[in-house]
């Protein structure tokens, strides 16, 4: 099984991920997002791709500068990443490091730059998938050994010298940038930058930028221009940066979907057979209904139930939950020798990796079961939040264990998701998307849940996702919508604010709530 390590991917506050910094020199402009609403439609299905503007131009011309500019215009719109050519340089060998510190080495022939790996990565992260991009460090010459993981950009900037000279890469954009910059502006750019981030000296940078930087810029950077849909100048560029912004906007809005409105009007009667609460299908399992669990329903339902109580059942029905869980599992046949000296005939999981990845913070609560069950178990987690202006989710932070992060593991990787309960669906659908973008297989996918509201999304997640198995312990008949008053403190006083929440009946309330309150 793979190791540990968890990432996180997105700061709640913070979606902006510039890795145009590959020299680790740079500070991070922080910025604020939304976070991501739905890229799918109630089908399951990737429904708009990412925006991708490609931005090209000479060294120091100022594209990383109108990049950040478009981030903070956009201001609001949802996560966006900047992704910089100057990450795929290939990787040198000891001989190319040494001319590389001496000035002899040519980082402005697009044969520097892994065109290909570049193309892949854009192609992925456009396409909603993960993608892991190389880090380069320009101090020392050399690609390093480590990677990033990116996922769930809605806006990607792709800039670099040759940005817009493939056309493997010109066919991703949907919009062409180019810098134009006087060359004495750039020439002075490029001395002060190198000199104070990239540990150069002012001769050693003359000398390349007279051999090398130059002739390449003439060559293969400034013929580019003619494939940019807009030509932006280097310096007093704010007119050009709020029209691209403008256009950019219209183009997001455009491709906004309703998905809660869409999933609200699909006719759920099809599905109600398969969700009555009286027996279990295929994909849908309900725990056998024993006096036994409806002891433990009938604690957790009461609302004077102790906290002590309801976390010590909630704990207990975890670790039912994930053992009919575990059913779900495959196994191998395995012979041992008992301390009596006889072989056994036995069984052992038949799987390569497995996780679990809970919704925050609802499904926290059966986070223990799961670790009860799999004591060595990687548990990630999502946090998906309602918008309160448009009713619809959006994806605000993603911190998944490594066997999912890396395509090639995750296909091979079983994913217990983890949420209190499926009322609209729309946070579970959310989640299984993103698991499905990262290349696990629908029918690795056990989504474990103590409640399910009959008349909910439930529908909505078995017709999109049928192979997806969900398991739960009780099948509740109602749903209903109500406002809640939220109170925060803010200088004097208390101040309370309405939200319109959906509350499953008879319920057990909120569950992370009175889990960890
Ligand atoms: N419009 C601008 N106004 C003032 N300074 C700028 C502008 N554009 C770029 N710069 C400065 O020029 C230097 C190089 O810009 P940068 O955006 O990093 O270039 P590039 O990404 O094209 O190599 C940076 O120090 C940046 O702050
Ligand atoms: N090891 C390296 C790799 C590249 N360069 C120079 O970087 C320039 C591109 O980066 P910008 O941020 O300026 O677009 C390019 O002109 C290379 O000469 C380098 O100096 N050392």
């Amino acid at each position: 099984m793979l190791g540990e390590e968890t990432l996180d991917l997105y700061e709640v506050e913070e979606h902006h991920q510039d890795l145009s910094d590959s020299s680790q020199t740079k500070k991070n402009t922080v910025l604020r997002s939304h976070g991501r609403p739905p890229w799918y439609s109630e089908d399951g299905l990737p429904l708009s791709n990412a925006f991708v503007i490609g931005i090209a131009g000479g060294s120091a011309s100022g594209k990383t500068h109108v990049a950040r500019q478009i981030v903070k215009s956009l201001g609001s719109v949802p996560t966006i990443v900047i992704m910089s050519q100057d990450s795929f340089y290939k990787r040198h060998t000891e001989e190319e490091m040494k001319l590389a510190h001496a000035n002899r080495f040519d980082f402005d022939h697009p044969d520097a730059i892994d065109m290909p790996m570049f193309a892949a990565c854009l192609a992925d992260l456009k396409a909603c998938r993960q993608t892991n991009i190389p880090i380069y460090s320009f101090k020392e010459h050399q690609r390093l050994d480590e990677t990033k993981y990116l996922y769930g950009a809605a806006v990607i900037i792709a800039e670099g010298i040759m940005a817009l000279h493939d056309p493997s890469l010109r066919a991703l954009y949907d919009l062409k940038i180019f810098v134009q910059c006087d060359s004495d502006l750039m020439l002075a750019r490029r001395i002060s930058r190198d000199v104070k981030e990239r540990g150069r000296s002012v001769e050693g940078v003359l000398e390349q930028y007279l051999r090398y930087v130059k002739p390449a810029f003439d060559s293969f950077v400034h013929p580019t221009a003619r494939y940019a849909d807009i030509v932006v100048p280097g310096s007093d560029n704010t007119v050009a940066i709020d029209l691209i912004s403008t256009h950019i906007r219209r183009q997001m809005n455009e491709r906004a979907h309703h998905f809660r409105k869409n999933i609200a009007c699909r006719p759920i009667d099809e599905c109600l057979n398969s969700v009555n609460g009286t027996h279990e299908d295929s994909n849908l399992i309900l725990l056998s209904q024993t006096p036994q669990l409806q002891g433990i329903y009938t604690i957790l339902r009461d609302e004077n139930s102790s906290r002590q109580d309801f976390i010590f059942f909630v704990d207990r029905l975890a670790t039912l939950l994930i053992e009919k869980a575990m059913e779900l599992l495959p196994h191998r046949p395995k012979v041992v020798t008992t301390p009596t000296d006889t072989q056994c005939y036995g069984k052992e999981l038949d799987i390569k990796n497995i996780c679990g990845v809970s919704i925050l913070r609802s499904g926290g609560p059966l986070e223990k079961g799961l670790q009860r069950v799999l004591s060595d178990v990687t548990i990630g987690s999502l946090l998906v939040q309602t918008d309160g202006k448009t009713g619809e989710p959006l994806l605000l932070h993603v911190m998944l264990p490594k066997c999912i992060r890396e395509r090639h593991f995750a296909v091979d990787t079983w994913v217990f998701l983890l949420d209190a309960q499926v009322s609209t669906g729309a946070s579970a659908f959310m989640a299984i998307r993103t698991l499905l973008d990262h290349g696990v297989q629908q029918d690795h996918i056990v989504f474990v849940t103590f409640l399910v509201a009959r008349t909910g999304g439930i529908h909505v997640i078995k017709r999109a996702f049928p192979k997806v198995k969900i398991i739960c312990g009780s099948i509740d008949p109602g749903l209903r919508e109500t406002w809640i008053e939220l109170y925060h403190s803010e200088g004097e006083g208390q101040h309370g604010t309405a939200r319109k929440v959906w509350v499953v009946e008879p319920g057990m309330g909120h569950i992370g709530d009175r889990y960890y309150l």
